[in-house]
């Protein structure tokens, strides 16, 4: 059996050998001709999985490392008769944390305290539900919009975005794109809605692209509109306007759920998906695949404040790294992919271990992800 996987899956090549023959191939185009004897596809969000990839083709099987599935037509698939499976929240945490270190950053910057912003949250699956349980924990408030989930009748108070827009100091959405349909979410954020937020909000898109009228944004902002701006996704990618880099105040290539962690529970999700499609099913323990993080262990004195946190959170990881590499290359053909190609490593906070001797500290730290301890330090 021959397996194709997405040359940007870490671990795939030691998981799928188990399986089959691997081969890695590059996923922005996969090269036809190894389509042309293989029985199963990886691949990552950048691969269009289609009628015209694959008619023809002896794949059985596609497994996508990703939450997001708008580059794949399943319903093709279906009728097909090809399996498919994603890996959804898989990179959740991921993203919540790249959140978390650009407000850490605006705030230091701009000196507001995090805990007296209103944050909306549009989109509350499995992002925008851990996103709201750690700013939660932090003492944030937090404004709730998810039209499928107030449909279904799930607990909680679902509001329209209408409201977030009207009330909230940072909104940020994470939805699937959807570009038709009851939850269409293409351009959710349009000039009106743009033009709508109130000075100073802090607008925030790392789900897709397009969720976002990058055009609009960018003529709002050449009009002055007083926003700050993290994108991490982009109309289009990979040929981001760097006129629209150049106004935001954060900036990276697409790469708010790539951390180890995030990538690795993607692609174990996907070969434990395919091991039962073929009848052999097994279990991969993520902690067996992850080497030691470069910070392991820490130790905090005394109260835990905003200044702490961020102070911690960066230590993990601080966006600056990414905003500049962007900012470097941004407009140069290729370079975006290759920045996603060649990431650093990049863990999660709780590869951070946190000795603390503020029984409160250690307490909040675990609520927000930390792996924190409360032991008295000498
Ligand atoms: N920048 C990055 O690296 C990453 C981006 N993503 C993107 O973020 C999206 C969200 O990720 P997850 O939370 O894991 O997905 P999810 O499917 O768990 O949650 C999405 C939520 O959005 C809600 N929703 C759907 N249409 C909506 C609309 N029109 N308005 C408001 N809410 C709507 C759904 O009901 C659901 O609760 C993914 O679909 C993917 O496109 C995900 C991971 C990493
Ligand atoms: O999981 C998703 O959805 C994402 O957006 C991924 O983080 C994107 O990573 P790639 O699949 O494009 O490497």
């Amino acid at each position: 059996m021959k397996i194709l996987v997405d040359e940007n899956m870490p671990y795939a090549g030691d998981l799928f050998r188990r399986l089959g023959e691997v081969k890695a191939v590059p996923g922005r185009p996969i090269p036809a001709a190894e389509l042309a004897d293989a029985d199963a596809l990886m691949v990552r969000s950048v691969t269009k999985v289609n009628e015209a990839l694959l008619s023809g083709t002896p794949i059985k099987f596609v497994g996508t490392a990703t939450a997001g599935t708008d580059h794949v037509d399943e319903q093709w698939l279906q009728q097909a008769g090809i399996g498919f499976s994603a890996a959804p929240g898989c990179n959740a945490i991921a993203v919540v944390e790249y959140v978390f270190s650009s407000l850490m950053l605006l705030a230091e910057r701009d000196g507001f305290d995090l805990r007296d912003r209103t944050v909306g949250i549009v989109g509350v699956g499995n992002v925008g539900s851990r996103l709201q349980v750690r700013l939660e924990a932090w003492g944030v408030k937090t404004l709730l919009c998810d039209p499928p989930r107030a449909d279904r009748g799930d607990d909680g108070e679902f509001l329209p975005l209408e409201d977030l827009v009207r009330d909230a100091d940072v909104l940020t959405f994470h939805t699937p794109l959807f570009k038709d349909g009851p939850y269409k979410s293409w351009h959710l954020a349009d000039e009106e809605v743009i033009s709508r937020l109130k000075p100073g909000t802090i607008l925030i898109n790392a789900c897709r692209g397009p969720v976002v009228d990058n055009a609009a944004l960018l003529r709002r902002l050449e009009a002055g509109q007083p926003l700050s701006v993290i994108l991490d996704v982009w109309e289009p990618e990979p040929d981001l306007d760097v006129a629209l880099l150049e106004k935001v105040d954060i900036g990276t290539a697409h790469i708010a759920g790539y951390t180890l962690e995030g990538k690795a529970r993607g692609t174990t999700q996907v070969f434990e998906a395919f091991s039962d499609f073929i009848g052999k099913r097994q279990q991969v323990a993520l902690d067996t695949l992850l080497p030691a993080p470069e910070f392991g262990r820490i130790t905090l004195h005394g109260p835990l404040d905003q200044s702490i946190l961020k102070r911690l959170i960066h230590l993990v990881y601080d966006v600056r790294r990414d905003d500049a590499l962007l900012r470097k290359v941004a407009g140069i053909p290729g370079e975006f992919d290759k920045l996603r190609k060649n990431y650093l490593e990049r863990r999660e906070w709780s590869s951070l271990y946190v000795q603390c001797d503020d029984d409160q500290a250690a307490t909040l730290l675990q609520k927000l992800g930390f792996n924190a301890v409360h032991h008295p330090i000498r």
